[in-house]
């Protein structure tokens, strides 16, 4: 289990690039045949990366000794993307769900057998997932792409035009916490969320994918007056702490999967910071 405290900004701004990368960066987050996990202290969100080979995978005891309970969803909830190519299969206490690609699952807090395979092992999915510490059951269901209702951002002429869509969202079902949606740029577009801004209250995570074979994102984190870099490549994530701008710009276009857990679900709850102020 790869375990991440919370750091002050204090202590994150004297870092170097390897430092910062050691406590902000998940450079692996997909292992086939394997669950990998990562536990940040930053509103206890897990990031998770699910990549089914031959077989099923399972939320397995080592993921609830983590979170210190029976088994991993008794106290917690969890929603996923699948960013694979193929339908993922998931069961949990003999419920099926099939996710395609690009559609979301949430599972409830008390699912307590849960297990993940590959519908077509030609065409393999890849479930990238966000847990929180959950106090209630909500149902679990998928949502597709249509229901996580896109809406277009920016524009060509300031290289940021792209459609966000927010699947786990107030508007389209009841969480406890995490609201999860996946943001795409259109072609020429290499921009996410500038002007920037923060959230003191809620982290979040975001998960590049789709960056092509020798393209890079440059995304920004620390507060808006003290800004660092990571250099981040195709599926890898970083934590954003709640103190923390989170934004990028790409040598090309790209997706990414953002994640939030905290005091409140409202999306537009942001305090944005004035171009003036970067830097
Ligand atoms: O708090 C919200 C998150 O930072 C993202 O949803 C922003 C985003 O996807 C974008 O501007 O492209
Ligand atoms: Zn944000």
């Amino acid at each position: 289990m790869d375990i991440r405290h919370a750091i002050h900004p204090d202590q994150a701004e004297a870092l170097d690039t390897a430092g910062l990368r050691r406590h902000f960066l998940i450079d692996t987050v997909f292992e086939v045949g394997a669950v990998r996990a990562t536990y940040s202290h930053y509103d206890r969100m897990m990031v998770l990366g699910i990549a089914p080979a031959a077989g099923a995978l399972t939320l397995d005891a080592a993921l609830a000794k983590v979170a210190g309970a029976d088994y991993f969803l008794e106290r917690r909830e969890l929603g996923g993307i699948n960013v694979g190519t193929g339908p993922l299969k998931v069961t949990a206490d003999g419920e099926v769900f099939v996710v395609e690609t690009q559609e979301a699952l949430y599972l409830g807090m008390g699912a307590r057998e849960v297990s993940f395979e590959n519908l077509d092992p030609a065409r393999p999915a890849r479930f990238y997932a966000n847990s929180a510490p959950a106090h209630r059951h909500h149902p679990s269901r998928v949502v597709r792409q249509a229901e996580a209702s896109p809406q277009p951002l920016g524009a060509l002429e300031t290289s940021n035009q792209r459609t966000i869509f927010k699947y786990l969202h107030p508007g389209v079902l009841p969480t406890c916490q995490i609201v999860m949606g996946l943001t795409r740029l259109e072609g020429g577009s290499v921009w996410n969320t500038m002007p920037a801004h923060t959230h003191d209250r809620r982290m979040e995570s975001y998960f590049y994918f789709e960056v092509p074979k020798d393209s890079l994102i440059l995304h920004l984190m620390g507060r808006p007056e003290e800004t660092r870099h990571l250099v981040v490549r195709n599926e890898q994530a970083v934590l954003s702490p709640p103190w923390s701008i989170h934004s990028g710009a790409g040598t090309g276009s790209y997706a990414f999967i953002w994640a939030m857990a905290g005091d409140n679900q409202s999306f537009a709850d942001m305090d944005f910071v004035p171009m003036g102020d970067l830097k």
